[in-house]
């Protein structure tokens, strides 16, 4: 098993090693629709992204927390994290995030202390990942793998389109294949990153101009070996009006069993 023990001084007094976690929390949550920005929405009474925050520092491999604000948010987000004090082994930090994930993703990086060798990025729109799936993310990047992604197999076959753009909605697509289900697997976070990959690959990636949609995307195109690990069917990403349903649904059933807050 490897070390996913607390980050902290070792006996000779030098700073470990540490791991952190980047949340970029910038978006707007459009397909959520109209309101506040998505990880600032109230799930159970409480923001989403408090609830992100707690999953990662619940995790004892975490020793830094680094959220990405709205561009313009940053302080009022600081003020609303401060109202929810963690235990005092995390430290946090908040950053203006940017126009895109991958530009917020970014800056949280920019804003990574130097001790820290690795990095998850996790989004705020995942509020109810267990501390179990981050534990095991850590534990396969400590283990040797510079990228590792959460996964869970597909429930529905997926058909291949010839999209059509400009036409009126619902109108008829062409299926031009169908990829063989047992192969794919849909993406979850926390994902995670040997620190010097992961910052490469947004220097080299984000130069080139390209909009990968993850973080491991990023790194494949570096060319660098990407993994997935098991993922948590209530790591779900809330996207669209169901899913804040279904994590109010799951929240609830954690606080009745499990004592969660
Ligand atoms: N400029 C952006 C856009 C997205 N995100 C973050 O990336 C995560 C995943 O993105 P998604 O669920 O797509 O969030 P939104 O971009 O807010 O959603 P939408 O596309 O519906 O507007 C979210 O935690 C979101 O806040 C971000 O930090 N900065
Ligand atoms: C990173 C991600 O959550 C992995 O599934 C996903 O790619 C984010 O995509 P979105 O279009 O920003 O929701």
């Amino acid at each position: 098993m490897s070390d996913v023990s607390p980050d902290s001084a070792n006996p000779s007094g030098t700073p470990r090693l540490r791991t952190a976690a980047v949340i970029p929390a910038a978006g707007r949550g459009v397909r959520l629709g109209p309101g506040a920005p998505k990880a600032l929405r109230a799930l159970g009474g409480t923001p989403m992204l408090v609830h992100a925050v707690r999953a990662m520092a619940a995790s004892r491999a975490v020793s830094v927390v680094v959220v990405v604000a709205p561009p313009d948010g940053a302080t009022e987000v600081r003020n609303l994290l401060d109202q929810y004090p963690l235990s005092e082994r995390t430290d946090l930090l908040v950053v203006p995030g940017g126009a895109t994930r991958q530009e917020s993703v970014r800056r949280g990086l920019d804003a990574l202390p130097e001790a820290v060798d690795v990095v998850l990025v996790h989004d705020a729109a995942r509020p109810l990942v267990p501390a179990e799936t981050v534990d095991s993310v850590v534990a396969a990047v400590r283990g040797g793998a510079p990228a590792v992604v959460p996964a869970l197999p597909l429930a529905d076959t997926v058909k291949q389109v010839e999209p059509r753009t400009g036409g009126q909605a619902g109108e008829p697509e062409p299926v031009v294949g169908t990829p063989e289900r047992a192969l794919l697997r849909a993406v979850q976070t926390p994902q995670g990153f040997d620190r010097a990959t992961l910052v490469k690959a947004h220097e080299t990636v984000a130069l080139q101009g390209d909009g990968a949609t993850d973080d491991a995307g990023m790194v494949e195109q570096l060319g660098a070996p990407v993994v997935v690990v098991p993922g948590h069917e209530e790591a779900f990403k809330v996207t669209r009006p169901l899913d804040l349903i279904l994590a109010e649904a799951v929240l609830a059933r954690r606080r009745a069993t499990d004592g969660y807050v």
